[in-house]
């Protein structure tokens, strides 16, 4: 396995790489674009931080790439639709730099609120003793408001409670009894912007949309000062320069840009009220050692043994997941291959139904097997990662539903998939401890074992059917190496799945379909 380390990486991280057994290490930064697509083909992981943008046309010249691993939380320096379309893996490291981030988040506040990059920067460079020009104000006692509760804004909230800061926050996607367990008030933006003294944001860009913008600065409690250690875009930096010309806003304090490196003409590095970092919120020691070792072991994990952890295009699983849902991710798959033989025309709609103790695990791997195992006749180079986006791509509507009914079997996967010519279902079960067997086609319920070769018919239910398919597939020399019935009373239809040893030729599949009384010939190969 050939890794390109890309950007900055602690020493711990590569060194974990280079031990490890089959894996070559080739660290090379500060590449230009046209560098890297020129060698990317060479690799099958690529270990970043957010120097080396990975944008889709070093995806579309990755022949060889498997994972792409961020040694920190944001991706939005990787095209993450180019790399899941290809089949690329993206992963991050989003618990190494939390603390580290939100302490800087607190020194921002902090140098801010006393002025300290100012003051500093007076009596060293200027010369200056003059402590009237730098009055501050304190922490005790403001309203902090947080935008964005996940890992950083937890962390932050804590530390200010520490500082006897009433903390509120505003995140629509978190609960109520996150928010109560670390005595935070959740709010709505508004109401945020009306009461925080000071506000700090912490969520991932939001594509199209300022979070702070023209008409968030105009509704602000007057004299708020703003800290932004999440990601450049989340302010309009226009706007912001106005509001505290305008006295709307009394400080910010940024490590972040719309633009990084920020250019030497950016307004920002003018307005004496603006703290300015270079995207240093991850930068301290600890927090490199713990994402580089970090996404290393990641990368080891996934390429040495499947297994995937903080998976940002694919619901991870980790080994001890894996190791339990492996039959069903197999299961899954194959019934997909199933479908898609059975199936007539290209598929609009797939419905994944898990009944029983399956429904208790995380389906959503099983889901995506089921598509892989669908689309796989159609699409050459389909995974468990691109799956997803070419079913999406192909205007495939897919549902997945769960129930804990226990029937005839422990657990079970129902898949219906759907094309203009109508519906077909198949489900399928674990016998034992990971043997597959297909149990209903349709109306009609087998226990079928699943093999590499199959038969699957429609018969009208009469008598000397199975003896002439019999005749018919020994005359083509193919071995019938299991048969299962499934029959709706008497004196209708008949359902066979027939393991046979070998692909049958097409001509005896034509004599199959004119044996009489034979409805329908399926060919299935797994
Ligand atoms: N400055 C740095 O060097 C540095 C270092 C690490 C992380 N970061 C950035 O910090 C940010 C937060 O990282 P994290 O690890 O805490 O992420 P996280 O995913 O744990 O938390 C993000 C939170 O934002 C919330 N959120 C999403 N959209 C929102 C919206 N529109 N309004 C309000 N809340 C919303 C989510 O519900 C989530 O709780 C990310 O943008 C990350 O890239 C920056
Ligand atoms: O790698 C860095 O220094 C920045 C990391 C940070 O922006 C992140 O999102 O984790």
């Amino acid at each position: 396995m050939k890794i390109l380390v890309s950007d900055n990486l602690s020493s711990l991280g590569v060194d974990i790489l280079k031990k490890e057994d089959g894996f070559e290490v080739d660290v090379n930064t500060g590449l230009s674009k046209e560098e890297l697509i020129k060698i990317i083909p060479n690799y099958d992981g690529l270990v970043v931080r957010s120097a080396t943008k990975v944008t889709a046309d070093v995806i579309e010249a990755a022949s060889n790439l498997r994972v792409i691993g961020r040694a920190g939380v944001g991706v939005d320096n990787i095209d993450l639709d180019a790399a899941g379309k290809k089949g690329i893996i993206v992963m991050n490291a989003p618990d190494g730099n939390m603390i580290t981030t939100a302490e800087h988040a607190m020194a921002l506040m902090m140098s801010m609120s006393r002025n300290i990059p100012q003051a500093a920067n007076s009596l060293k460079q200027e010369k200056k003793w003059s402590p009237k020009t730098f009055m501050g104000v304190e922490l005790y006692g403001k309203t902090l408001g947080i935008v964005g509760m996940g890992r950083i804004g937890s962390v932050v909230a804590e530390r200010a409670k520490g500082f006897a800061m009433k903390v509120i926050a505003y995140d629509p996607f978190v609960n109520k009894e996150h928010a109560e367990k670390i005595g935070v008030e959740l709010v709505e933006l508004k109401e945020l912007l009306q009461r925080a003294d000071f506000l700090s944001l912490h969520t991932p860009k939001i594509d199209g949309k300022y979070l702070l913008g023209k008409e968030e600065f105009n509704i602000v409690k007057p004299g708020l000062r703003i800290i932004n250690c999440a990601r450049g875009g989340l302010i309009d930096e226009a706007a912001l320069v106005q509001a505290i010309k305008d006295g709307k806003v009394a400080q910010a304090a940024l490590d972040v840009y719309s633009q990084e490196p920020l250019p030497a003409d950016s307004p920002l590095l003018e307005v004496n009220e603006i703290i300015c970092t270079p995207h240093l919120g991850a930068s301290t020691e600890e927090a490199q050692d713990k994402v580089a070792i970090a996404i290393c072991d990641q990368i080891i994990d996934y390429l040495k043994y499947g297994s995937i952890r903080n998976a940002v295009n694919m619901p991870s699983i980790d080994e001890e997941t894996l190791r339990k849902i492996k039959p069903f991710l197999e299961l899954g798959e194959d019934l997909g291959k199933i479908a898609s033989q059975l199936a007539a025309g290209p598929v609009t709609q797939v419905k994944v139904q898990y009944n029983g103790e399956v429904a208790e695990t995380d389906v959503k791997p099983i889901t995506i097997s089921v598509l892989k195992g669908l689309l796989e006749r159609a699409i050459d180079g389909i995974n468990m990662v691109n799956a997803p986006f070419l079913a999406k791509e192909r205007n495939i509507e897919v549902q997945e539903m769960k129930t804990n009914e226990i029937k005839d079997y422990t657990s079970t996967i129902q898949v219906h998939v759907t094309t203009k010519e109508g519906t077909r279902e198949i489900t399928g079960s674990i016998f034992g401890k990971g043997d597959p067997r297909i149990v209903k086609i349709d109306d009609y319920y087998f226990e079928a074992v699943i093999s590499k070769h199959m038969l699957i018919l429609s018969n009208k239910d009469v008598p000397g059917v199975i003896g002439n398919l019999g005749n018919a597939l020994g005359k083509h020399n193919i071995n019938i190496a299991g048969f299962h019935l499934g029959r709706i009373g008497e004196n209708g239809n008949a359902v066979s799945v027939i393991n046979i040893d070998s692909p049958p030729t097409s001509e005896a599949l034509r004599e199959l379909r004119e044996t009489s009384n034979v409805l329908e010939v399926y060919s299935v190969v797994i």
